[in-house]
């Protein structure tokens, strides 16, 4: 590349977006790659601290910002994604529906290590809405060598999945058994279904049913056998779930025969959480808290679940860095540091 005075550049092609930014006022390209410089804009590209300026010079072996941008974004991009043109060399991807956030980690670092690539991300399992910014990608400098993207795009081939992607939540039929002998015997009124219906409903799920079973292992099973047979992609036991004698939610999961994967979580709230799997169906014991608290383990758990994850007990503890709910007054999951 060659620079010539900004003086002496009228007629030139910009080779790239010329970023102007008025602190509280505007930061964007004033000027975008391909335009022509004009008399009139030599006072403004000094005022925007331009002195000299790059003059195309095609140097074999190193390829455009924007080419790189282009490259690195269609590497790591996959399923329910939008890509953006580049802008000052950056493309910002975009989720192309409502989902759930899968981003590879060791992918995102993979590319990262690699000098001058920039990959940056929101946190893996993040709920998004369609048209929500999701990740950016840049190279540093004007020109990069080819040699680099090209390592950057077999790095992101060698992951079994993409290192970004929006999955759409499936529509499970969920089928609901509240345990607790003061609510079945009418002692108390139900809170906990209302709240599980309004989560279900706002992940684009249905609820098959509720049950009300005592504090009796073979009447919650007998409950939840009865959502399986009406065809419940996924039930959700309510109460009994911590320390008391009448606690025999987890007894009952257990004894069923069902694969129990976690019996506690390191989540708060939601540690007392429970999820086992008869077959593919998954059973999940859900604590009081969830009918109290705002946001839970079950809120980290549950769309995993509809995105179509059959979750492991590695999968459960590794939320521990992050599992930790600072309750504030005014609840913004996601915008916080919860399940990130
Ligand atoms: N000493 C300890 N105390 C507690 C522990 C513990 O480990 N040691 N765990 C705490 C955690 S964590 C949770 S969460 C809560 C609740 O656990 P449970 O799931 O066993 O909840 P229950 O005992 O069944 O009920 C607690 C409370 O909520 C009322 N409830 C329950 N279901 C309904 C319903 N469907 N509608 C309305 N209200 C309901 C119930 O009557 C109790 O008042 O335990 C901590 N304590
Ligand atoms: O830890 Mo409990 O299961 O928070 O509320």
């Amino acid at each position: 590349m060659e620079k010539i005075k900004v003086q002496d550049s009228v007629g030139a092609v910009l080779i790239h977006d010329m970023t102007q930014i008025i602190p509280g006022i505007t930061k964007g390209p004033r000027f975008r790659k391909g335009h022509v410089v004009r008399e009139e804009d030599i006072p403004v590209l000094l005022s925007m601290g331009k002195e000299h300026i790059y003059v195309w010079d095609q140097t074999p072996g190193l390829i455009h910002e924007n080419e790189a941008a282009e490259r690195l974004a269609k590497a790591s991009c996959g399923p329910g994604i939008t890509l953006d043109e580049p802008k000052e060399g950056k493309i910002t991807f975009t989720a192309a529906q409502d989902g759930l956030l899968y981003v590879s980690e060791d992918g995102i670092l993979a590319l990262n290590s690699l000098e001058y690539i920039i990959l940056s991300t929101l946190h893996n399992h993040r709920p998004v809405k369609k048209g929500a910014k999701i990740a950016g990608t840049r190279v540093v400098p004007l020109m990069i060598d080819e040699t680099l993207v090209l390592e950057a795009e077999r790095l992101a081939n060698t992951f079994s999945t993409p290192l970004l992607e929006v999955r759409p939540l499936k529509s499970f039929k969920v089928g609901i058994v509240t345990t607790g002998s003061e609510v079945f015997q009418g002692r108390i009124q139900d809170k906990f279904g209302p709240v599980l219906k309004a989560k279900v409903e706002g992940w684009g799920s249905v609820v098959l049913g509720q049950t009300f079973a005592s504090d009796d292992i073979s009447m919650i099973q007998h409950s939840i056998r009865d959502h399986l047979n009406q065809g419940a992609d996924m039930i959700l036991v309510s109460g009994g779930m911590s320390v008391d004698p009448d606690d025999v939610t987890p007894t009952a999961i257990k004894e069923m025969g069902a694969e129990l994967i976690t019996y506690g979580a390191p989540v708060l709230p939601g540690a007392m959480f429970l999820l086992a799997y008869m077959g593919n169906i998954p059973i999940l014991g859900l604590p009081g808290c969830v009918m109290y608290s705002k946001t839970t383990a079950f809120d980290l758990f549950a769309p995993r679940l509809l995105a179509g994850e059959r979750l492991s007990r590695l999968d459960i503890v590794k939320t521990g860095h992050g599992g930790l709910c600072l309750d504030c007054p005014v609840c913004s999951y996601p915008h916080c540091s919860f399940g990130k």
